[in-house]
């Protein structure tokens, strides 16, 4: 089974984005994946017009492991015009320079972009949102959950109004243990007091598969990840599930339930 540090020899950026941003199994099927990732956007649309209600929400955002596409930032960038999305391996980061460059080869972003825009009522504007998304991010650079802290772009140094990270501590945390230490370090070092944190995660995970190679996923209950939060110094604000029943488990991958949580850095 393969972890954190063996993803750059043996995980297929192209794999994933063929299996884990497939237009229409994400959004014209009613697959497990498909269920997986509307819940993410409705989710992350509604936490994301709830952050910016008082208005003081602040304008840079990082997103710690975006992977190779921009999924994850669409609704954010409504709100935070400065976005630094940050990749483990260099084939991830290419593709977000490439549809930042809008290279033809790039992947295309619309449907979802269209899909994002009808949720904030403005479908027949999605073009203008998808130009607001290509300005916000403005940097996209190496990340390592394995060494959060050898961060040196200068964009690091200041620590950032919302941390945003989906789907990647628990592909690289071996155990609990590393979890809590790492979710800390993150928190500590990346976002600023009175900030937002947001993630994303499965809830009793085993293991995924891309491109037939499986890799861990770390088994944590809901009470693991709020006890991590807490130890890191969040309070814990929202958190949202959607479970998979056994007609919608994922042949590639085993999780009870996804978990979106927010919370605030004390
Ligand atoms: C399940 S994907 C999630 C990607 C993206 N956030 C998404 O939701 O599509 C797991 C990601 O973990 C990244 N990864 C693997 N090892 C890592 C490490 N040591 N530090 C940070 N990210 C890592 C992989 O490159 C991959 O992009």
């Amino acid at each position: 089974m393969w972890k954190g540090e063996d993803y750059t020899e043996h995980f297929s950026m192209e794999a994933y984005m063929r299996d884990f941003y497939s237009v229409e199994n994400i959004l014209h099927t009613e697959s497990p994946k498909g269920k997986m990732r509307r819940f993410a956007m409705k989710t992350f649309h509604e936490i994301f017009e709830k952050i910016s209600d008082n208005g003081n929400h602040g304008n840079r955002l990082f997103s710690f492991g975006t992977g190779p596409g921009v999924l994850e930032v669409i609704s954010a960038s409504r709100y935070f015009p400065y976005i630094t999305c940050s990749e483990f391996i260099a084939d991830g980061r290419k593709e977000i320079v490439k549809w930042l460059e809008k290279d033809p080869n790039a992947f295309d972003w619309s449907p979802f972009i269209q899909h994002i825009s009808k949720m904030e009522g403005n479908e027949s504007e999605w073009e203008e949102r998808e130009k607001q998304l290509r300005d916000a991010i403005t940097a996209v650079i190496p990340c390592n959950s394995l060494d959060p802290t050898n961060m040196t772009e200068p964009n690091y140094l200041k620590p950032f109004d919302t941390l945003l990270t989906a789907g990647i501590l628990d592909c690289t945390c071996p155990d609990i243990a590393t979890y809590r230490a790492q979710l800390k370090l993150l928190i500590g070092k990346y976002l600023k007091p009175g900030g937002h944190f947001i993630q994303l995660g499965p809830i009793e995970a085993d293991s995924w598969i891309v491109n037939g190679k499986t890799f861990h996923s770390l088994y944590m209950t809901k009470e693991d990840v709020y006890s991590a939060w807490e130890n890191a110094g969040l309070k814990v604000e929202q958190f949202y599930f959607v479970n998979l029943g056994e007609e919608d488990k994922f042949s590639d991958v085993t999780y009870k339930a996804t978990f979106i949580g927010k919370g605030i850095k004390l």
